[in-house]
């Protein structure tokens, strides 16, 4: 007996998968006492050369084509984008056939749907790793953390802006520089301005959050902020002040509500999430029975990635559809939380402008300048958002150069 595939897609995480099946062919046929065979594959353009091509694979260009094979079992979507990814997932699903994808765009835009629409057809779709790469996250909210009470998840889930920001600030690269490296690794995606403009961190907290709080968000419903304004120079002064700039990812519940956001934070160097470097992500889960705990490994990336796509196949294969749905409950979307703020300024006059800021003094922790970027880095206490936007207008009403990073603790 064989198990028969339809790949759509074979780019970084596509080819990632050949190389996977292939390499644990024998496990496979142990394990479930089949092969898992690739019929065909929908690529766009046939003339690029490819690798490895599995033996009497039928590759095609046509989306036509490759529904005329009734015998497909799991359909894997690793092309990416919303259109026509949706309109693959959905004549797969509505024709009895399970999927796995990667696409968190899509998932993150559809996802309710089209998990309905599993559900009503009794078929898998399975999505690991549309959220950070290779850590198996989906798999533990929803088998391990299943009868525990989380409070909050944030961390890093964007391989390519984690990468660059490590290598701009450890190698002193510019940000034109780690964005092409970052392209050439694999670890982008096909428009990097989703990753560098927060839009695939943005994905990847709306997955999570209607996975643990059943909320159905759109990309317009929470702040976004991504790396683009991040200069080589904020980097700099950071690690003066003992800390590293990230991107984060926060889902919060409070007693108002749950608040999500995207945006580069501070964080202390004795942060968890400061020793996160490179591609690597890492996810921190905050809940009621284990207190704090760390998911942390590759989040982009050809195997890691295809790691958690072939993972998903086989339990797909053995029919343990995994119950991926939203958590039933009363939680409500809240926007913003308190949190502490960095401001860093940028300026020639130095010392004399720390004494001579006009800012309300009751709201600043401290403040340090830091000679070498001719920076003053100033430190709020832990403030409203009515009370950080009285600072930071006072701020950018006498200073241009002003940015601002929230403080991760
Ligand atoms: N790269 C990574 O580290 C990770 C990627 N992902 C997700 O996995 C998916 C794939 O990413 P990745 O492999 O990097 O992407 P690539 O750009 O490397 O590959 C995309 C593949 O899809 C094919 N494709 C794209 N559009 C179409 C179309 N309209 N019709 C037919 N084929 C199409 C391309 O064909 P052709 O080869 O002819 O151009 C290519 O083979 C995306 O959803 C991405 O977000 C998730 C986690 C990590
Ligand atoms: N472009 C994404 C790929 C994985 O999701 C990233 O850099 O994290």
């Amino acid at each position: 007996m064989t198990i028969h595939v339809g790949l759509i897609g074979l780019g970084t995480v596509g080819q990632g998968l050949l190389t996977l099946l292939d390499r644990n062919k024998d496990y496979i046929q142990n394990k479930l006492g089949e092969a898992i065979q690739v019929d065909q594959i929908l690529v766009r353009n046939l003339e690029k050369k490819r690798d490895n091509l599995p033996k009497n694979v039928l590759l095609t260009d046509s989306f036509n084509d490759f529904t005329k094979n009734s015998n497909l079992d799991i359909i894997i979507e690793v092309a990416g984008g919303i259109h026509p990814a949706k309109e693959w997932l959905q004549w797969a699903l509505e024709n009895g056939r399970s999927v796995v994808t990667a696409n968190k765009d899509l998932i993150a835009s559809h996802g309710s749907e089209l998990i309905a629409l599993a559900k009503q057809e009794k078929v898998g779709l399975a999505y690991e790793a549309a959220v950070a790469g290779g850590i198996p996250i989906i798999a533990n909210l929803t088998d391990y953390y299943a009868t525990d009470q989380i409070h909050s998840l944030a961390g890093i889930v964007n391989g390519t802006t984690n990468y660059m920001l490590s290598q701009m600030s450890q190698k002193g690269w510019d940000y034109e520089q780690a964005l092409t490296k970052a392209q050439e690794l694999g670890f982008a995606e096909a428009d990097p301005k989703n990753d560098v403009e927060g839009i695939d961190a943005a994905y990847k907290a709306i997955i999570l959050a209607r996975l643990v709080f059943g909320l159905d968000l759109s990309l317009a419903d929470f702040p976004i902020e991504g790396i683009t304004a991040v200069h080589p120079t904020d980097l700099a002064t950071v690690e003066q002040l003992n800390g590293k700039i990230k991107l984060i990812f926060a889902i919060n519940q409070t007693q108002n509500g749950v608040s999500v956001s995207v945006r580069p934070h501070f964080l202390h160097q004795d942060n968890l999430l400061a020793s996160v470097e490179n591609e690597n992500n890492a996810i921190l889960i905050n809940s009621q029975s284990l207190n704090n705990s760390l998911l942390f490994g590759p989040g982009a990336g050809a195997l890691p990635t295809a790691q958690a796509v072939l993972a998903d196949v086989l339990t797909t294969a053995e029919r343990r559809f995994y119950p991926a749905l939203p958590r039933q409950g009363e939680w409500q979307f809240q926007h913003e939380t308190t949190q502490s703020h960095l401001f860093l300024l940028t300026t020639e006059q130095g010392e004399a402008l720390f004494n001579q800021l006009l800012i309300n003094q009751a709201l600043i922790d401290h403040t340090v300048w830091v000679p070498e970027q001719k920076q003053l880095a100033i430190f709020t206490k832990a403030i409203s958002q009515q009370d950080f936007e009285a600072v930071r207008d006072q701020l950018q009403s006498t200073n241009t150069g002003v940015k601002e990073y929230p403080i991760y603790k």
